[in-house]
């Protein structure tokens, strides 16, 4: 498993969304993960995208660390059954243990929790502040208005080209682990740095 990452953080909807296509990626990127020995990081509900990925990657034999904050256990439904669970006292403290624990991140379908988490991740590698890598898995084209987004920022002169480059985007779970190995694991800085 050298040539991929041994862990991977999946930002990903705490909703199902209207496409069975998104149920149906949520369980291959939990099943792939798994059967790759990678490390499943994710939010730790049961609701979900969320719950789909965990619940295909524990079903496949994988490692699963959920993190869920103390006030989310009962609205995003804290998952029981993951091997390793992490109760925060708040989302901060959430983020930088994912951070942390993470070699790589994949943004798959979700809302506005998703969105949050991957601008935070995509801009604290532009600020430097780590060089793993960050694959939104594109499938359906979900993600095409938020990708719109950050190519209009680099447009209107707010953004880099290299920042933009940042984040690549795959079409589909396979392509996404293929991007995942680790780059300068050496250049990770604690999140209280920022
Ligand atoms: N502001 C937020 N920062 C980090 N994570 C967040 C934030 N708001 C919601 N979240 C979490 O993201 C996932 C997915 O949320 P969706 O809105 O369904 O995409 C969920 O665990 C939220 O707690």
């Amino acid at each position: 498993m050298s040539s991929h990452a041994g862990s991977v953080a999946v930002f990903c909807g705490s909703r199902m969304g209207n496409n069975p296509v998104y149920h149906r990626t949520a369980q291959i990127a939990g099943e792939f993960l798994a059967q790759n020995s990678v490390r499943l990081i994710y939010g730790g509900g049961a609701n979900g995208l969320m719950g789909v990925v965990a619940d295909a990657a524990i079903r496949a034999g994988g490692a699963v660390t959920g993190v869920i904050p103390d006030f989310l256990k009962t609205r995003e439904k804290m998952h029981e059954r993951v091997s390793e669970l992490i109760v925060t006292s708040s989302m901060h403290e959430r983020k930088q243990i994912m951070f942390t624990r993470a070699d790589a991140f994949w943004v798959l379908p979700g809302g506005f929790g998703t969105f949050d988490e991957m601008v935070e991740i995509l801009t604290w590698k532009q600020l430097g502040r780590h060089d793993k890598p960050i694959v939104l898995v594109n499938v359906a084209q979900w993600g095409n208005a938020v990708l719109a987004m950050l190519d209009e920022a680099v447009s209107q002169g707010f953004a880099s080209a290299n920042a933009r480059a940042m984040i690549q985007v795959v079409p589909d779970v396979a392509s996404a682990l293929a991007c995942s190995a680790p780059e300068r694991r050496e250049s990770t800085y604690p999140v209280d740095t920022l």
